[in-house]
Formats: C-alpha cells, structure tokens, sequence
C-alpha cells in the first residue's frame, strides 16, 4: 500500500523558475495509470503538436486553432500571421503609452483614466480575471466592464462615471461583432456620452475581427483606433489578443510579463515525458476522475482573492470546450464537467458542508498562492499570520475531503505576478486542449449557443407583434388569449405562456404606455395602449 507521502513525491511536479508545482496525488491514480495510458497520451501529444503547427483542429468551422501563437509568435504556421500578433502588441503598447502621457485623450481634453469595456463571454471574462487579480490601487486607469444586457447594471457604472465621461474610453470587443448584448451596450454607451454632449466615436475603441459588423460601424464612425481578433483564435482563448491585451495595458499591467509565463508554460506543457508536463498530468487527473466521461463537478477553491474570479473564467473555458453532445466521429457522448468554485476560506462557510457530507459527484482543485502579501505581516494568535490561517484552512480542508475519499488536486503558485497569471491561463488552455483529445471532443466550436440566441432573438419577435397588436386594438383592451388568437392570423402558433410574461414585462417597464386592467383572473386581463400613446 503507497502511503500518501510516497504518492505525493511520486507524482508531485515543480518548477521552480516559473513558481509553479502541481500535485495529483489525490486524484486517484491507479498505481499503472501513466503506463496503461502512455500510448493514448503519445498520441495525444502529437494531435496537439499538429495542432500546435496549423491543422484545421476545429473541423466543424474549418479553423485553425492558434491562441498558443499569441504568446509566442515565432510558432505561427504562417509568417503573416506572426507579423500580424507582433505588429499588434506594439500597437498595444504605444497606444496604452498615449493614453497614459495624455496624448490620446477625450474630446475635451481630458486625459482617459477610465476604461468601459463592453463585451461578454470570452471578450470579457478573461480581461476581467486578470484585471482583478492583478490590478493596484493608483493604476493609470480603472476597468468598468459591461457584461450583460443589463440596464440596471449598466446604470450602476454610468452613475460612478458620470462627472468623468470625457476621462472616459470605451472599448467595445466582440470577436464576431454580431453579439446582441454588446451592441446594446454599446448603444447605451453611446448615449451615456451623447447626453453628455459628448462624441461617442472619439472616445471609442473596436476589438473584433476585421470586416465584421461592428468593424463596419467604427469604420463608418471613425472612431479612435482599432485592434483585431484573428478568426484562429476562439473568444475563450483570446485573453493573450487584444482581447485581454488593450484593457490591461490601459490598466498599467505588464502585459509583456503575462506573455512571457504564458510562452514559458506552454514551452513546459509540450514535454512528452507525461511526469514532466503539468498540463498532461492534470488532464489525466480530470480523466480519471470523470472516468473520461465527464458528468463530475470540479470545484475551483482558489485561497486568495484576487483570484475569485478564476473559477468564473475558468467555467466557460472549460464547459463551452468541453460540453458537447457529439463526440468528433458523431457519437452522441454528452461530454461536460460542471465548473463552480468560491474563494477559499470563503467557501469553508458555504458549501464545504456539502463537499463533505453530500453526494460524492465532484473533485476540487485547489489553488494555494505561497506568497500572502508584499512586506510582513503582523502575527495575530499563537504565531501565526492571517496567511498561516489561510493555508491551514486549505490543508485543513484538503484532508477533511481526503477522510472521505473526496478527490483532489492542488496548484501551487510562489505569487501573483503578470508571469504567473500567464502560467495559469497558458496551463489551462493546454489541459483543456488535451482533455478534449483524450475525450475525442472539439473543444473549439459550441453549436448549442446559437439555440439560446435563436430563442430570444424569437422572443423580441414575439414583443413586436404584441406591440402592433396592441396599437391596433380600438376595444378596451386584449387578454393574453385574444392577443395570441390576432397574432396567430396569419397561421403561426403562439406561446402563451411567454406571451403572459413579455406583456408582464412591458407593463413592468413601460407602465404608462402598455397597462392592464384586471377583470377576473390573473390571465383574463385586459391589455392596452394608454390613450394619450395611441
Ligand atoms: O466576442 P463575441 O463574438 O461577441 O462572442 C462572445 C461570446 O459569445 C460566445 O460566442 C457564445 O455565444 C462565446 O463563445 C464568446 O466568447
């Protein structure tokens, strides 16, 4: 019987130029495990590597997959496409260089100390992790980040920035320049400057894919500058483009520093030696714990704050990667592991009760950063540091699970530093890329997105026709049933159930045009335009 000391040894991986160690050795291997799948792991080493050097990996969208190149652009399979990464980064730094000399400033004069970023999914919350785990109190500027199609949150941030909007830069991202939300965040922004009398062009900055819609419009407004997204590169993995890049410049982060981890790590994650390679060996890991069928949850614990927001980037790297129904020869899988996570000790006063008591349908990872804060600290109780009580709490935790046979793996970082952010990011990337091998997913496309989008897009339809409905009608009012029953003319087939709550909605919101008056039930009542909206 391996006692848990030789098995930590055994596996345990450390590198100490990069500060970065990963340990295994809770995660369950079977004592033959790296020998029982060494040839699966050669070949998956390979399919990386050709990966790596241009194949089309994501077949369903015929793309080549090369977020490995932003880091280290002497990889790219095509000159142009290295030029192009290079030639970006510069434009990066200068840019970021004017805003913080003031040279590029608002329409005032003003110099730009606050950034709005419009964006969502992976235009926003790699940004966003970074920002928070590596931002500072007296940054050049501050990151406002538009996530959602929100108004109440966007208020939120308008409020903050409203004697400040010509300090104000807006950077609007969308890899695709069609996303709904963003647009909508945009046009909001927009009107944020206008109401202000300000020039909504002149203070805004495009991150998309050339001749996209939104290229289109900074085109046609000739706004401040513009940066690219490639179509190589999947907005989850485009935290090292412009994407991450131009926001955390602007902030004042070294983002020369999280480039050269990201390179390094991805250097180290080539290794074919499996006990040598941090990202194969947490790739085995998940696969033995999911049983390589996914379906577990992975429960990110990282013990630091400024790194609450990784298990949210990590969510959708992973799950819009990895949760698929179809395997790559068209076998129905529904592969996935559920993402979710909390800040340590946070989470000791959460969910740990169930971790521990509950069902055993998840493994952790814990994220330890060794070093607790710049300078000393104070000791508080029987020598000890708030940082000691930090990490007993995570050791303290990590062998409650181990008591009751909770699986787990732990990440060790010496600090939070740009090289180390991009160690992380880089590490990720590449488990997610090899754990789609070992699974035999495209972890490049996400067909089922576009169902959700096509179902709102139906809902907005829906309020259309309720809306000419409504103006049209001369009686005293539509129920739920009769609006339908005129929508229906012309043979389509009516939800009610939405119709009822859109309707809820515009008389929530637009009380004094769209009013219902009550007569009997809930669903009897009588919808209306106001008279003096007619
Ligand atoms: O950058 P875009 O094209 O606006 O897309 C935002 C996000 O939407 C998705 O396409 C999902 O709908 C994500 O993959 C992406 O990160």
């Amino acid at each position: 019987m391996t006692s848990q000391w030789q098995k930590f040894r055994e596996y345990f991986y450390f590198d100490n130029e990069l500060g970065i160690q990963v340990d295994v050795s809770r995660s369950g291997f079977p004592d033959t495990y790296l020998d029982d799948m060494e040839i699966r792991l050669q070949d998956m080493y390979c399919q990386i590597q050709a990966l790596e050097q241009g194949a089309v990996a994501n077949p369903d969208e015929q793309r080549m997959v090369g977020h490995y190149w932003l880091s280290d652009p002497e990889l790219a399979p095509q000159p142009e496409i290295g030029a192009a990464i290079k030639d970006t980064l510069r434009r990066i730094l200068y840019f970021a260089q004017d805003v913080h000399a003031g040279t590029i400033c608002g329409q005032k004069g003003r110099p730009f100390r606050n950034v709005i970023i419009v964006g969502i999914g992976g235009s926003s919350l790699g940004p966003r992790f970074v920002s928070e785990a590596l931002g500072n109190k007296g940054d050049p500027c501050s990151l406002y980040f538009i996530d959602n199609t929100d108004p109440d949150g966007m208020d939120r941030i308008f409020a903050e920035l409203d004697a400040k909007a010509d300090a104000t830069l807006t950077i609007v991202i969308s890899k695709s320049g069609g996303t709904v939300e963003t647009r909508n965040g945009m046009e909001e922004v927009r009107h944020f400057y206008v109401s202000r009398g300000l020039d909504f062009s002149r203070h805004a900055v495009s991150i998309t894919q050339p001749g996209s819609r939104l290229d289109q419009i900074r085109i046609k407004e000739d706004w401040l500058d513009a940066f690219p997204v490639w179509e190589w590169v999947g907005g989850r993995t485009s935290v090292l483009s412009a994407v991450g890049l131009l926001p955390l410049a602007l902030q004042g982060i070294d983002i020369c520093g999280l480039l050269d981890g990201a390179k390094k790590c991805n250097s180290l994650t080539r290794n074919t030696d499996t006990k040598s390679n941090p990202a194969a060996l947490t790739a085995l890991a998940w696969y033995v714990l999911t049983g390589g069928k996914g379906g577990q949850q992975m429960v990110i614990l990282p013990y630091k704050d400024r790194l609450e927001l990784f298990p949210k980037y990590l969510q959708q790297l992973i799950m819009e990667s990895l949760g698929k129904e179809k395997d790559l020869d068209g076998n129905i899988v529904h592969q996935g592991i559920t993402v979710l996570g909390n800040k340590g000790t946070s989470d000791q006063h959460s969910y740990i009760q169930q971790l521990l008591d509950g069902p055993s349908n998840f493994f952790v990872t814990f994220i330890e950063v060794l070093k607790d804060r710049d300078g000393d600290s104070i000791l508080i109780a029987e020598e000890s540091t708030s940082g000691d009580y930090l990490q007993a709490f995570l050791l303290g935790t990590r062998n409650a699970l181990s008591n009751k046979g909770r699986k787990s793996i732990t990440l060790t970082v010496r600090d939070l530093s740009p090289v180390t952010i991009g160690v992380l990011i880089a590490l990720y990337e590449r488990t997610v890329s090899m754990y789609a091998q070992l699974v035999h997913v495209n972890a490049y496309h996400q067909p089922a997105v576009e169902m959700a989008k096509k179902g709102a897009q139906e809902m907005i339809q829906l309020k259309n026709l309720a809306l000419r409905v409504l103006r049209a009608c001369k009686t005293g009012g539509l129920t739920v049933e009769e609006i339908a029953l005129e929508i229906e003319a012309d043979g389509s087939v009516v939800d009610r159930e939405m119709l009822y709550k859109i309707l809820k909605h515009l008389e929530a919101n637009r009380g004094n045009r769209i009013i219902s008056q009550k007569s009997g039930s809930e669903f009897e009542a009588l919808y209306q335009v106001a008279s003096d909206q007619q």
